[in-house]
């Protein structure tokens, strides 16, 4: 052996050399943690956290067509997808056990107007997708995202009037979206809007139609984030969002303000809450999880897929090992479950290793 003893150094454990071949007496370590990763089965032994197919959300985007998929440029692998390809990639997400997939919707531009009525019909793009996606796979979950961003000429999740998003004429429209979207048969409505008292004001009208079975999963600690941008791509919100989103999503300086919004999500109702985005607020999901004991969600947003695709296609990073290595990180945190564009390779790379 070559090894030498580079810097001296005093005391019980110093190593001596003891011949000019450079061979050392041993350290009197007690402690050697290395012991337990010294091979695969004990480092498996040992492990604390696993991801598995249960954890995951697919978030999937919508479009009008047939048989069409369109590419998101700023997210090399997601596309597009009209309803019949949405029921396609739900029943796929099924035969990989995906627990539950996430819908949103690129609106026609010639929908979108200053109120956003196009997220009250009845008939549009999500509610058909669900109805399709329901008719055809009813054993998956189905999510679908309560905010008016894709429907609003100004890309805004509520209603703006005077420069000013307005808080309680938003969540009367947010009400009426969240039921046409639980009558088309989502399983679990999630507000991303971040308007207050919305959570309060779904559950009640969602009981009120009999709809006491529909879960409600909340943004609750959504932040004005800049890893938004490939998914404003996505529904086409990047053309339209006038300013920016500070006034109702929260500053990404606050951690105590997070607790507090979880606290009010769950007063009013919420089933599940969710702290978004995902690797940059990993002390939120550790902090609410541990503050609240309840169902934890992270959305590892678009950004954050974007720049793991981006470092990997440049061959930079290892992508696969980076895309797990960022969900066992979730679940390290506490989170038991994440919504990711990863999914469905996760779930096949689980599935191949099973
Ligand atoms: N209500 C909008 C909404 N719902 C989910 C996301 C972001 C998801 C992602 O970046 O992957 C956004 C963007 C925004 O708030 O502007
Ligand atoms: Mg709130």
């Amino acid at each position: 052996m070559t090894s030498r003893v580079v810097r001296p150094f005093e005391g019980r454990n110093a190593p001596k050399v003891i011949d000019e071949t450079g061979t050392t007496e041993n350290l009197a370590l007690t402690r050697r943690p290395r012991r337990n990763r010294k091979a695969e089965w004990a480092r498996r032994l040992v492990r604390e956290n696993v991801v598995t197919t249960n954890d995951l959300i697919w978030p999937i985007f919508v479009v009008d067509g047939h048989e069409t998929r369109v590419p998101v440029a700023s997210m090399p692998g997601v596309d597009r997808l009209s309803v019949d390809e949405a029921v396609r990639a739900a029943e796929h997400a099924a035969s990989l056990s995906i627990p539950c997939i996430a819908l949103f919707p690129y609106t026609d531009p010639a929908l979108r107007d200053e109120r956003g009525s196009e997220a009250v019909n009845s008939k549009n793009l999500v509610c058909r997708a669900v109805r399709a996606i329901k008719a055809a796979v009813p054993q998956i979950g189905v999510m679908t995202d309560v905010a008016l961003d894709p429907y609003t000429s100004h890309g805004h999740d509520g209603v703006l009037r005077d420069g000013e998003i307005v808080n309680d004429q938003s969540v009367a429209l947010l009400v009426q979206q969240a039921l046409v979207q639980a009558a088309a048969g989502a399983d679990i409505v999630a507000p991303s809007d971040m308007m207050d008292g919305r959570v309060g004001a779904i559950r009640e009208a969602l009981d009120r139609a009999g709809m006491q079975h529909v879960q409600i999963m909340a943004y609750a600690a959504k932040f004005a984030s800049a890893f938004y941008g490939p998914f404003r791509d996505a529904v086409g919100t990047n053309a339209t969002l006038v300013g920016d989103k500070r006034t109702y999503q929260m500053d990404p300086a606050n951690g105590d303000e997070a607790l507090r919004e979880v606290a009010l999500d769950l007063e009013e109702g919420a089933d599940m809450v969710m702290v978004k985005p995902g690797m940059p607020y990993l002390d939120l999901v550790h902090r609410v999880k541990s503050t609240f004991r309840v169902p934890t969600f992270a959305y590892q947003v678009s950004g954050e897929y974007a720049m793991i695709e981006a470092a990997a296609r440049n061959g930079w990073i290892d992508g696969d090992k980076a895309m797990m290595e960022s969900l066992v990180a979730f679940k390290r945190a506490g989170a038991d479950g994440v919504l990711t564009y990863f999914a469905p390779r996760v779930a096949q790379k689980l599935k191949a290793e099973s």
